[in-house]
């Protein structure tokens, strides 16, 4: 078996798994690590959770570097940006506009902390991929629920429409405003509340930076059960407003069951408190879960308390090239079967993927010659049990040429190297040129025949067509990049690309959210009834519309 698999030529190994030492392809760690930069990144200490800078940084889903601009990842600079409204034609709903008085008691309720200057109110105009771009005239960075609650309270009686925003890195839109909405920041809202080390649940603020809450945890040998590459600028709040899947999802499960309460400000200023923190509560409704995933439409979520699990002990991830993705599908059957309760995460990324953050980012892969690769994470207690079971695996793999060649991390920071490969791929798509995402979820034997599918339909419109995503949760990251935006173009991806999901039951939406991008199309994916019932529940909650308005479900009849 393993001479086998010796002679399948194995990429480097990074760590210390015995077998796959015998590698034949020697790669110097120097060449692999200088590449591969985590991106992300704020590197915050928790003095800074705690003492946040005035300004907010922009946000960003991939710079490795410190204060980077994110904007810089293409050409346009935000003033460029067409505005939402033009672009789109959209209507102003009749809200309120702001007037001298507003100013003024906005001032006295947050003095210092109410930003008007055009210059600084440019990037929280305009949204992470920089296509959408809003006219607010206001942002209001409260610190406490208290705060928010006047905030609304105030702005429902005078109807003035407000745009909740924690780290801005959405990709559908539902962060920014689309007219002159009062943007509403949770950034200052960034303190961890508690953290019980025998539970694991941690109790924090909105606006805390997931990457700070993880690094806040490790400390304390715990992690979020969420993980995304845009760890370093969002927040978590966003996180539990946009019901944000991410990497860690197939084990550690949703955020609909990971969080244990919120604390939310409705839209007249109310303030709900079901901040729990039970792993069971049967008592009524389970009030929280209609926040989970609203996107800001039904009240600002202010604290979330949250159920972290154990910094897991030993850590390994393979990085791995199949042939065909029906090879990639035989793969995540096996790693399901043979690495069961270790196996924490499983992606699959195909070979232009990889060919992209290699011209845009120099990132270089590890393995070379395969038009699909998985990443195959495991997570445990045991380095040499999990080791073996990794092992095992690879042999079966290998032998069975399900895999043709690979290789396994087990040190930080080249685990960390080889997850850039992956996280980095949206910023790689920005540097291409246009880019339109769709983020489906499907049954997973047939995720990539929607790629195959739109490259055939586009065939030269396109520059490049790419498929990747969350094998393991059935989530595809469908993307088509341009040289510019082009109506025809777009025009031959919509709804191509919702009709073909809605026909293989899947969703237009599996963790990105609805926003203003997507919210047109939700009835590919729920019935109309179901639209009508949660037109009817914002209408209950938010009687004048005033929360973030434009955005997730298609005006009510
Ligand atoms: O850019 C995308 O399409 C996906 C972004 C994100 O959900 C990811 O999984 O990397
Ligand atoms: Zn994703």
């Amino acid at each position: 078996m393993v001479s086998c698999f010796v002679s399948l030529r194995l990429g480097w190994c990074c760590g210390t798994l015995p077998r796959w030492r015998t590698n034949v392809q020697h790669r110097t760690v120097a060449t692999w690590t200088s590449a591969t930069a985590q991106w992300g990144l704020q590197q915050k200490k928790l003095a800074e959770l705690y003492c946040p800078p005035v300004s907010q940084p922009p946000p960003r889903w991939g710079s490795s570097l410190l204060g980077k601009r994110a904007f810089s990842t293409t050409s346009a600079s935000p003033q460029e940006v067409m505005l939402t409204s033009e672009r789109y034609g959209v209507q102003r709903l009749p809200f309120s506009h702001l007037s001298d008085g507003d100013f003024a008691f906005f001032e006295s309720l947050l003095p210092g902390r109410v930003v008007t200057d055009p210059d600084e109110l440019r990037t929280f105009n305009v949204d992470w991929l920089q296509s959408m771009r809003g006219c607010s005239k206001m942002l209001l960075r409260p610190q406490t629920a208290a705060e928010v609650s006047e905030v609304l309270r105030y702005c429902n009686q005078r109807n003035l429409a407000v745009t909740p925003q924690g780290g801005n890195t959405g990709l559908v839109g539902g962060s920014v405003p689309v007219f002159d909405e009062i943007i509403l920041s949770t950034a200052l809202m960034n303190q961890v509340i508690s953290f019980d080390k025998v539970s694991g649940i941690l109790v924090c603020q909105a606006g805390c930076i997931l990457e700070s809450l993880n690094q806040y945890l490790a400390e304390l040998d715990f992690i979020m059960p969420l993980d995304l590459g845009a760890k370093g600028s969002c927040h978590i709040g966003g996180n539990v407003a946009t019901n944000a899947g991410g990497l860690r999802l197939l084990r550690y499960g949703s955020l609909r069951g990971t969080v244990l309460g919120l604390e939310v400000v409705l839209a007249d200023g109310s303030l709900l408190n079901c901040l729990a923190s039970l792993r069971k509560d049967n008592t009524g409704y389970d009030l929280k879960q209609l926040f989970i995933g609203s996107e800001g439409t039904l009240g600002v979520i202010t604290a979330v308390s949250i159920l972290c699990p154990r910094k897991p002990k030993s850590v390994n991830l393979a990085f791995l090239g199949c042939q065909s993705f029906s090879q990639v599908l035989g793969t995540f059957t096996a790693c399901k079967g043979m690495l069961g309760e270790i196996l924490s995460a499983c992606e699959f990324m195909d070979d232009l993927c990889m060919t992209l953050v290699e011209s845009h980012l120099t990132l270089s892969r590890p393995v070379t010659g395969s038009p699909f690769y998985i990443l195959i994470e495991t997570s445990g207690s045991n380095s040499a049990h999990d080791e073996e079971k990794l092992n095992h695996f690879l042999e079966h793999v290998m032998a069975s040429g399900l895999v043709t060649d690979g290789t396994v991390a087990t040190e930080d920071k080249k685990i960390k190297a080889l997850w850039s490969l992956r996280e980095r791929i949206t910023e790689a798509l920005t540097h291409d040129g246009c880019v339109y995402k769709y983020d489906l979820s499907l049954p997973v034997e047939r995720l990539y025949d929607l790629v195959t599918d739109t490259r055939a339909r586009l065939g030269a419109a396109a520059k490049r067509v790419v498929g990747y995503g969350h094998l393991g949760d059935g989530n595809l990251h469908l993307n088509v990049t341009a040289e510019s935006d082009s109506r025809s173009l777009r025009d031959a991806i919509e709804p191509f690309v919702y009709e073909w999901t809605a026909r293989h039951h899947g969703s237009i939406s599996a963790e990105h959210g609805l926003g203003f991008r997507k919210k047109q199309h939700i009835e590919y994916s729920k019935p109309r009834g179901a639209v009508l019932l949660m037109q009817q529940l914002k209408a209950m909650l938010d009687t004048k519309g005033i929360l973030n308005p434009y955005k997730t479900l298609p005006a009510a009849p």
